[in-house]
């Protein structure tokens, strides 16, 4: 296919069905490849994700049974219960170890496709580039164990954990950041106060310096004041994404914002936290995993909103 921005519709994937969905805002086309037939080089991708000259999303979704690509394979070999991948990439093309809302939706779509029957109460293993996760059907949406977090670059971090220099667009000087791992990249940045929040321009990504080594995602967090409500963590997020831009909602970057502002609250923070993003809520928990070290559950929503063809 070409990437001519002037080229009429989307050659080389007439006839590919689809659906869109999204969680708590963040959008994303989902595609069935249960044979995973499909190439999907960078340039597709971002033509099916181009909100003017495609269907949009934030990103795409290829749902592909996991003995039909290498990283699959490789994965079942220790997670045989991992029978279905979520190919996730970006919506510039690129690819992502990991996507909390994603994970999420891509459930609701394989069900909604009857690939998979999963009521209310049981558990399904997905493999994802970040390892196998655990996907919980609840009465409102899913929750999700996504494993265990980690500081990406401790050997550069001060006393606080904090690793590098964000400077974002709308901020008046830069500020420390954090940089943690939920399979993929963050850096979380906390900000005093919600006007300070509003008042970052996330249209270009913020600088890191250093920055993380595959790149990062960046969260501007603000811990409410009080911090906890009955029990309960309570942080404002927005987002810029790597290979993405904006976005209304980031899972993992909700895991992120949580562990670090947990980190920075002390042996008193609680481990059930509220995130509130432009797209809506999200929860995470803090919980032992049976591997023995603290694992992050990340619930909220999943909705598929239409189906189509490419024409
Ligand atoms: N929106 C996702 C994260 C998607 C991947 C991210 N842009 C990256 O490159 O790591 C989420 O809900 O976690």
């Amino acid at each position: 296919m070409t990437n001519d921005p002037q080229a009429p519709g989307l050659p080389g994937l007439t006839g590919l069905t689809f659906a869109k969905g999204h969680g708590t805002g963040n959008d994303f086309v989902i595609i069935a490849d249960p044979d995973g037939l499909l190439d999907m080089p960078a340039g597709h991708v971002a033509a099916l994700c181009d909100r003017h000259r495609g269907i949009g999303a934030d990103g795409l979704i290829r749902a592909v049974r996991s003995e039909a690509l290498a990283e699959g394979r490789a994965l079942l070999a220790g997670e045989p219960e991992a029978q279905w991948f979520m190919d996730y990439r970006n919506s510039d093309g690129s690819v992502s170890e990991m996507c909390g809302n994603g994970v999420r939706v891509f459930v609701e779509f394989l069900l909604s496709r009857k690939l998979i029957s999963l009521s209310i109460g049981q558990t399904l293993t997905i493999a994802t580039r970040g390892g196998a996760k655990i996907v919980l059907r609840t009465a409102g949406g899913y929750a999700v164990d996504m494993g265990p977090w980690s500081f990406i670059q401790p050997g550069q971090a001060d006393a606080r954990g904090m690793d590098s220099l964000v400077t974002a667009g709308g901020l008046d000087v830069a500020r420390p950041g954090i940089s943690i791992s939920m399979g993929n990249p963050h850096t979380v940045v906390a900000l005093a106060h919600v006007d300070e929040l509003a008042a970052a321009d996330l249209t270009k990504a913020p600088l890191v310096d250093p920055l993380p080594k595959n790149g990062t995602n960046v969260e501007l967090a603000v811990p409410a004041d009080p911090l906890v409500v009955d029990g309960v963590g309570v942080i404002a997020m927005r987002v810029h994404e790597r290979g993405v831009g904006e976005t209304l909602s980031c899972g993992t970057g909700a895991c992120a914002a949580a562990v670090a502002t947990r980190f920075w609250a002390g042996a008193t923070a609680p481990d059930v936290w509220r995130v509130s993003v432009p797209g809506g809520d999200l929860g995470v928990r803090f919980l032992p995993g049976a591997d023995g070290t603290e694992h992050v559950e990340l619930s909220g929503p999943a909705v598929i909103v239409a189906t189509g063809t490419i024409s």
